[in-house]
């Protein structure tokens, strides 16, 4: 049987005195797409930085492709909450960005990122400036930076937080498509319900903080999720997940 892409066990972290996860485990299967959505402070964000290698967990285990998380293979694609798009970079310099950082020739890196800009919208915006993009386009640029490093995997917190209603949906079905299209293996990280079950195939609902799994639930709406029926269904889940997270979290993991 093949092993999950990643797959947590029993992983507790905190600062200090303050522990933040409690004995969190999870896996995301290839090409899989799941999601973590926690209240605010939960230690989402702190679950990131365990996997991108910025903190060491207190106990636990991580593995990937069956072997221990080896950061230094590098298998993340990691994308933080801001565009983080630098302003005096160009459009393209900034997609290229990761791939320089690895240590690609600038020029090399332009003709690895220049067929992606079609695929992400940006057709066209190549020699633009940051400032001069919608925040959609920003994010898709961001996304971009981070899709063409071809890591195995991505890890996305929570990417559409700072769009408009209007944008962030257009954002979810069209990665929704590109995720089909292209089969990546995503780890999202939102708070946003509905945002969650339209793109997860499953979600892991964390208890207010220190962290726990309260709760996996299965998404098995057929795709594409924007036609009526999957919406109708989807929002029986969205109403278990918010009863979920409304409900008090004393005392053990169910
Ligand atoms: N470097 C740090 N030192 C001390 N405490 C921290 C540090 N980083 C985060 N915390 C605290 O740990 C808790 C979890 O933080 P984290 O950023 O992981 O939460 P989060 O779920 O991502 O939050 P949000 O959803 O608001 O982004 C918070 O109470 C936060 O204040």
């Amino acid at each position: 049987m093949t092993p999950p892409r990643l797959e947590l066990r029993g992983i507790s972290s905190g600062y200090g005195d303050m522990p933040v996860l409690d004995d969190i485990s999870l896996s995301v299967g290839r090409g899989e797409f799941v999601s973590i959505l926690g209240p605010s402070g939960a230690g989402k964000s702190t679950l990131f930085r365990l996997l991108t290698g910025a903190m060491a967990p207190r106990a636990g285990e991580m593995f990937f492709d069956g072997a221990p998380l080896d950061r230094n293979a590098r298998p993340f694609a990691f994308m933080p909450q801001r565009d983080a798009l630098m302003p005096w970079r160009r459009i393209i310099d900034n997609t290229t960005l990761g791939l320089e950082v690895q240590g690609m020739r600038r020029s090399q890196a332009r003709t690895i990122v220049a067929p992606f800009f079609h695929e992400f919208g940006l057709a066209g915006f190549e020699n633009h400036y940051p400032a001069e993009l919608s925040g959609g386009m920003r994010q898709r640029a961001a996304l971009m930076r981070t899709v063409v490093q071809g890591r195995p995997m991505l890890l996305l917190d929570e990417p559409f937080g700072a769009l408009d209603a209007l944008t962030r949906t257009a954002m979810q079905r069209w990665l929704e498509e590109m995720r089909a299209h292209h089969g990546w293996t995503v780890l999202l990280v939102t708070h946003d319900v509905r945002e969650a079950v339209y793109l997860s195939d499953r979600i892991y609902v964390l208890s207010p903080r220190p962290a726990r799994v309260v709760r996996e639930i299965g998404v098995p709406l057929p795709r594409p999720r924007h036609r009526h029926n999957a919406r109708t269904n989807a929002a029986d889940i969205e109403n278990l997940i918010l009863e979920t997270l409304l409900e008090p979290h004393e005392g053990p993991s169910p």
